[in-house]
């Protein structure tokens, strides 16, 4: 069964408009006539389709749209053109700390981290004791947030993403933060999830890590599509890329 299909997705940046350059700025430039935005395509025309237990790593060079897709598929930005379909409960984990309140203890933002993801404080109460158990922060339950590490923030917010079984996961570049012993950890959780029925997409500048996890690779350039298919292939062509750019 189809889970996410992309259909020619572009996405446009506008930079230079008054919410880049101020009020000021935007009424003198209004008023000499000077005023012009930029339209930058960070991704453009990206189609594919992804099924219940595909693992899809994202692969591209600094500024590829990795991220930006991301949040498209995370339903965080609209896409400018294109069509999109993604069936399912999503729990996603961008940027570091995004959807946690410093000021709140561990606890209170892994209730209110389970709410922001539509689960009710009952199934939070059952869920709990695993999450705070595999992220390994039982001691620091009552610690506010802002004073983790960001290696323990991201061990949170990756526990509760994988342990609320969600149908889709994404995941942005997070398990490089944590330390080697929770990367192992997190790598048999995202497979357990798979087996669970998952599907998952995940950004990584690791090819070693998308080589050993994923089944299709998408790879990204300057916002273009520039192969999707499966893992051997794509990484072959994007080592040998990497290779030729040094
Ligand atoms: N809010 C924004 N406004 C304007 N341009 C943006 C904005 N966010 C990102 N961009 C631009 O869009 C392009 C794609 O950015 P994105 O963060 O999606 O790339 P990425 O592949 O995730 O990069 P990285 O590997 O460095 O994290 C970049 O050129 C970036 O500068």
């Amino acid at each position: 069964m189809k889970k996410v299909t992309l259909q020619n997705i572009s996405v446009r940046y506008i930079t230079g408009d008054f919410t880049d350059i101020g009020l000021k700025d935007y009424v003198i430039q209004k008023l000499k006539r000077q005023y012009h935005v930029k339209e930058f395509w960070a991704v453009n025309d990206v189609s594919f389709s992804l099924e219940e237990g595909d693992l899809l790593g994202i692969v591209g060079s600094n500024g590829a749209g990795k991220s930006t897709l991301l949040k498209v598929i995370s339903g965080i930005m609209c896409p400018t053109t294109g069509k999109m379909s993604v069936e399912g409960t999503i729990a996603s984990l961008l940027e570091l700390g995004t959807g946690f309140d410093g000021e709140l203890t561990v606890r209170e933002n892994t209730f209110l981290r389970g709410a922001m993801l539509g689960y009710t404080r009952e199934f939070m109460n059952k869920k709990y004791e695993e999450i705070i158990d595999f992220s390994g922060l039982g001691e620091f339950q009552d610690r506010r947030f802002k004073q983790l590490s960001s290696g323990m923030k991201s061990r949170l917010a990756f526990s509760i993403a994988c342990l609320v079984n969600p149908d889709i996961l994404i995941l942005d570049e997070v398990l490089s933060v944590g330390d080697g012993a929770f990367r192992k950890k997190s790598e048999r959780k995202m497979a357990e999830v798979i087996k669970n029925g998952a599907t998952t997409l995940l950004v990584s500048h690791s090819l070693d890590q998308i080589r050993r996890m994923a089944n299709k690779v998408l790879w990204l350039d300057k916002g273009k599509q520039i192969e999707f298919g499966d893992t051997k292939t794509v990484c072959d062509h994007y080592a040998a890329f990497l290779k030729e750019k040094k």
